[in-house]
């Protein structure tokens, strides 16, 4: 028996695809791989990092400002002073820095809260 008789059933052809390798298509590719600076390149670098610092700094002070806002006008309300949910949220942010990106996450919390948190 043969499949190329006239009279069998055609098959369906099997569309080509590009995408069933084993690796998904959008696949993570994760952090580039780091190369070591050459010495004539650290100062520079430095500076770069001494600018993220200053706004780091500056964004955090803006974030603290605006988290204790929102605790005191929830309190004065009589509300919670923490919304757990809320702080849920803000963590999962984190997540991609590890364990030291949650602890970051919750020293920024901790700065919101402020004197409201009682526990500093
Ligand atoms: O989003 C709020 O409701 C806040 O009070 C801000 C904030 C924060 O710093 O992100 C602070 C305390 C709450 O427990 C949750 C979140």
């Amino acid at each position: 028996m043969s499949a190329a008789t006239s009279d069998s059933t055609p098959t369906t052809p099997t569309t080509p695809t590009t995408d069933d390798d084993d690796a998904p298509v959008d696949a993570d590719p994760g952090p580039p791989a780091l190369t070591p600076a050459s010495s004539e390149e650290i100062p520079e670098l430095r500076e770069e990092i001494d600018a993220i610092d200053a706004e780091l700094l500056r964004l955090i002070q803006r974030r603290t400002e605006i988290s204790q806002r929102i605790g005191l006008t929830r309190m004065a309300a009589g509300g919670p002073r923490i919304v757990y949910n809320r702080e849920m949220q803000v963590l999962a942010r984190f997540r991609d820095l590890g364990a030291e990106g949650r602890e970051l996450g919750m020293l920024l919390l901790r700065l919101g809260r402020g004197r409201l948190g009682g526990r500093r």
